[in-house]
């Protein structure tokens, strides 16, 4: 089945929607059974899409991780109030004390808080890596490193990693490979293609595509699945129904707005390239993007968030920029039908690992559905107040 036609599909098996069109909202917390025979039997199989108590999940759950593994693979999706406590969860399930993590160094700044001031707490060390490493990450595998974490592209520098290369080696140690791909939204990248053993996924971005739901996801191989599902009950981990409900609906127009977002942000790069004021396009379909040609050879699409340097500017001519946009709101996240941006001028400060070359601002846009030409000219007047 092609992308699109998943899209409309997934999670729409009748056993969850009994005909309805959408997977109905079941709320539960008690879930009551007519014999000691029956509560025997959910007890028995309370993992396996049983109605058994409310933190394991009702029919709406149901749906919506049959949603995530027919459109992403996988084996099963465990799910999460956020994007956060699925990186943080999925980590938690799979390291003891003693144990070592590889992290990217690009990852998202509260990935990183979590490493150095929860993971360090419980005796997990963690070592960052260069995102462009590749294979020869390999010289960084201790004997007691479980993980190798990835996310590409990085969230805010955007370099795209060589993933089959990273898991390839990362495997040869018996190390779990485990992705934040939010940026594909599932869709532009099949993790399990590639070698991932997880694919974590803060929905809260496109998934739900409107900016009103936090939610995180993590789908595991049939390896690892049932000790990530186990982990998450035993975390206590649960997600609202309603919520659910509005990611499923999310889910059906997922392909039509990546699409917008990818054409109206591949216009807009087009044209920042040509000002003056912009030294880099850091887009990954940009050959001026690091890992450009992975995202080229494993992606088979992109999305509205890209950054890119200026060629001059400090704090108060960016702040001079940012206040008076119309259209580009400023606000912490991405994935919705609204145009953001966030401006950062000191991004060596996030990173331990690598350097960073550039002395100027860096933004970062979320290129939402509005008519691009209305945000070229947002853009436009901004520059005019940069200089
Ligand atoms: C790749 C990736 N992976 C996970 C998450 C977290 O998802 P969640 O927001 O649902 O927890 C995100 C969330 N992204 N948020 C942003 O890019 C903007 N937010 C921030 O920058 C932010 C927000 C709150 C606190 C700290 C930060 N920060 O990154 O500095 C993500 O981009």
């Amino acid at each position: 089945m092609r992308k699109d036609t998943k899209i409309v599909n997934a999670g729409r098996s009748k056993k969850w929607t009994r005909g309805v069109v959408n997977p109905p909202v079941e709320r539960a917390s008690t879930v009551v059974f007519e014999s000691v025979k029956e509560m025997k039997h959910a007890t028995a199989h309370r993992g396996e899409q049983v109605l058994f108590y409310g933190r394991r999940g009702t029919s709406t759950s149901f749906a919506f991780q049959d949603a995530m593994t027919e459109l992403e693979g996988g084996a099963g999706c465990a799910l999460y109030p956020s994007g956060t406590a699925a990186i943080t969860n999925a980590i938690l399930a799979f390291v003891k004390a003693g144990d070592h993590i590889l992290m990217v160094d690009t990852a998202y700044e509260p990935t990183r808080d979590f490493c150095d001031k929860v993971l360090t707490r419980i005796g997990v060390e963690t070592t960052y890596y260069d995102p462009l490493i590749g294979k020869d990450i390999e010289q960084l595998i201790q004997e007691n490193t479980a993980i190798v974490f990835l996310e590409s592209p990085g969230s805010i520098t955007m370099e795209v990693q060589d993933v089959p290369g990273i898991a390839k080696a990362a495997h040869q140690h018996d190390c779990i490979v485990m992705l934040d791909n939010t940026w594909s939204a599932g869709v532009n990248f099949q993790p399990f293609d590639y070698g991932v053993d997880i694919s974590i996924q803060a929905a809260t971005k496109y998934i739900v595509g409107h900016s009103d739901v936090m939610l995180g996801t993590a789908t595991a191989t049939e390896k690892y699945w049932e000790t990530l599902r186990e982990n998450s009950y035993l975390m206590g981990q649960c997600t609202s129904p309603d919520d659910l409900y509005l990611a499923m609906r999310g889910i059906r127009t997922l392909g039509v707005r990546l699409k917008q977002h990818q054409e109206n942000a591949l216009k807009i790069a087009r044209w920042l390239e040509q000002r003056e004021e912009v030294d880099k396009i850091l887009h990954p379909a940009f050959s001026s993007c690091p890992g450009h040609e992975y995202f080229e050879r494993d992606f088979s699409g992109s999305n509205g968030l890209f950054s890119f340097v200026l060629n001059r500017g400090d704090q108060a001519s960016v702040n001079a920029l940012l206040d008076g946009m119309h259209h580009f709101k400023m606000g912490y996240s991405w994935g919705g039908f609204e145009s953001l941006i966030l401006a950062n001028t000191n991004v060596g400060r996030l990173r331990t690992a690598t350097g960073w070359p550039y002395q100027h601002p860096l933004i970062r846009l979320h290129i939402g559905l509005e008519d691009a030409d209305d945000l070229i000219e947002d853009l436009t007047q901004g520059f005019e107040r940069l200089n």
